[in-house]
């Protein structure tokens, strides 16, 4: 497919991306892509590489083989914390990210994600979920069309967690924003993605990529494709010979 055609489609291919540290190899012949209006999950065991790679997807960190094509200008990078400056109110923090942009999207973009009424709070006058959001809004403003979040929701209740896993689904219908979500939570993943990439290996690899959305009727899986989801996930990764396929 030539890239006129991809830019309507693709918005970022991982082409056999490979990372190694002092000789060691971490990641081996990571390729994907993401499209645009959908959610996608990166699950793996605890240090198996998924911040690594977040990390050379976004260019804050270089492959050691392989590249990454980005069909849009800007990916917007939430955190596990939500690392809002506790100096200045929440417009503020946002406005920071984009000093050139259009000053008006900034109360835009907190209406989105509902907290129009707090752009003069400031970081500690706001709960952790509301933080949270706040930096899911920065993230917005620095780049409206696809966000990597690494771990985002991990210390928030569970409660607050469905709240922004709902915002995601939401975003991604209201404005067709994509995201890359990176969790160790089988259920999370679940819950919100359309695709399921999952990590495992030494090096790490995809072994295993869940196709969700086909499975959804209105939004919703049936007991039994949930189940069997679970159990294709779990199988990937506790597998021993994780190289052979299902
Ligand atoms: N700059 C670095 N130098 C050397 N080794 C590194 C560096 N960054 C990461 N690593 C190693 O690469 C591996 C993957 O780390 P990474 O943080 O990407 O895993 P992760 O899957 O995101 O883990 P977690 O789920 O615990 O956040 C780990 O073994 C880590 O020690």
């Amino acid at each position: 497919m030539d890239k006129k055609n991809r830019l309507h489609k693709e918005i970022m291919v991982s082409q056999a991306i490979g990372k190694s540290f002092n000789n060691k190899v971490i990641l081996e012949g990571i390729s994907f892509s993401i499209y645009k209006k959908e959610i996608v999950s990166l699950l793996g065991p605890s240090g198996i590489g998924k911040s690594t790679l977040l990390n050379i997807l976004s260019g804050i960190e270089k492959p050691t083989v392989g590249k990454v094509e980005m069909f849009i200008e800007k990916v917007g990078y939430v955190f596990q914390d939500d690392r809002l400056l506790p100096w200045l109110t929440l417009f503020e923090n946002i406005r920071l990210v984009n000093i050139s942009g259009n000053i008006n999207m900034v109360q835009e973009i907190l209406k989105t994600v509902g907290l129009e009424a707090y752009a003069n709070y400031y970081p500690y006058q706001l709960s952790g979920g509301m933080r949270q959001r706040g930096s899911i809004a920065r993230a917005m403003y620095y780049a409206g069309e696809l966000l990597f979040l690494d771990e985002a929701f991990k210390s928030l209740d569970e409660y607050k967690r469905i709240e922004l896993l709902n915002l995601l689904l939401t975003l991604k219908e209201s404005i067709g924003l994509s995201s890359l979500f990176v969790t160790h939570d089988i259920e999370e993943a679940i819950y919100v993605s359309d695709r399921i990439l999952v990590l495992n290996g030494e090096p790490a690899k995809i072994i295993k990529e869940i196709n969700i959305k086909e499975k959804r009727i209105e939004g919703k899986l049936s007991l039994k494709d949930e189940t069997e989801i679970r159990r294709k996930i779990l199988h990937s990764l506790y597998e021993k010979t994780i190289n052979k396929e299902e």
